[in-house]
């Protein structure tokens, strides 16, 4: 906890208890049902929250903003996101019903109002967001197909409206096509060893493919 502090030193004190709850939370709901490895469990806030929280780091999504987070497996980063903007909405959408059922639950041991679950496949979803943020689902050009016609055109925020897709490793290959892609490294934020090839890239609306 000591860790997102560090690095999110203005939270208030209901974000402060949110955060630290989580990792009972998680224990607790783990046990019943395996979304998240032991060893990321023990690294929980390392591996998990903070990792969630470098789209913070990049963006302070306004008040309304609308998020969807496409895959987000046992949450994330969707749960991190919503604890850190209150006033935004989130929709976490899985095609797994198992791993919902472990939000749900820690949505509702947290006692937020801001995120709404859907057990179904992103490719459904017939709404818009202002951005669609993920972790590790699936490779961008098969992303960007998915999620196709899913972002607002509205724009509210300070960055363009888009996909904020945290990924690791060398890129060039995957986003070659993307000419609108920016790459931000997460070791520019944290200087944690797990962040070393770390990165989150940012693709605005306008994009080709
Ligand atoms: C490797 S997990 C990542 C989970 C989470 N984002 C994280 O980083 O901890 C990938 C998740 O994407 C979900 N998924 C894969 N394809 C999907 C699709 N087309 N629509 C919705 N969810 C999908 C899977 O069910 C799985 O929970």
């Amino acid at each position: 906890m000591e860790l997102i502090l560090k690095y999110f030193p203005n939270l208030t004190e209901t974000q402060i208890q949110q955060f630290k709850k989580l990792e009972a939370l998680y224990q607790d709901w783990n046990l019943k049902i395996n979304v998240v490895s032991r060893k990321d469990i023990d690294e929980l806030y390392l591996r998990h929250v903070l990792h969630s929280l470098a789209i913070a780091k990049l963006i302070s999504f306004k008040d309304g903003t609308k998020i969807m987070d496409v895959g987000t497996g046992g949450g994330f980063p969707g749960v991190p996101l919503a604890i850190m903007f209150p006033n935004c909405t989130f929709h976490l959408v899985d095609s797994i019903a198992k791993k919902l059922k472990v939000v749900n639950e820690v949505v509702d041991g947290l006692g937020i109002t801001n995120v709404k679950t859907t057990h179904t496949r992103v490719e459904e979803i017939n709404d818009t967001y202002d951005f669609i943020v993920s972790r590790a689902v699936a490779a961008m050009p098969t992303f960007v197909h998915w999620t196709k016609g899913k972002i607002a055109k509205n724009q509210n925020n300070s960055l363009k409206n888009g996909i904020l897709y945290l990924k690791g490793g060398d890129l060039t290959d995957e986003l070659k096509e993307y000419t609108t892609a920016k790459i931000y490294n997460l070791t520019d934020y944290y200087t944690e060893d797990f962040f070393e090839t770390k990165k989150l890239v940012h693709l605005p609306k306008k994009f080709k493919g």
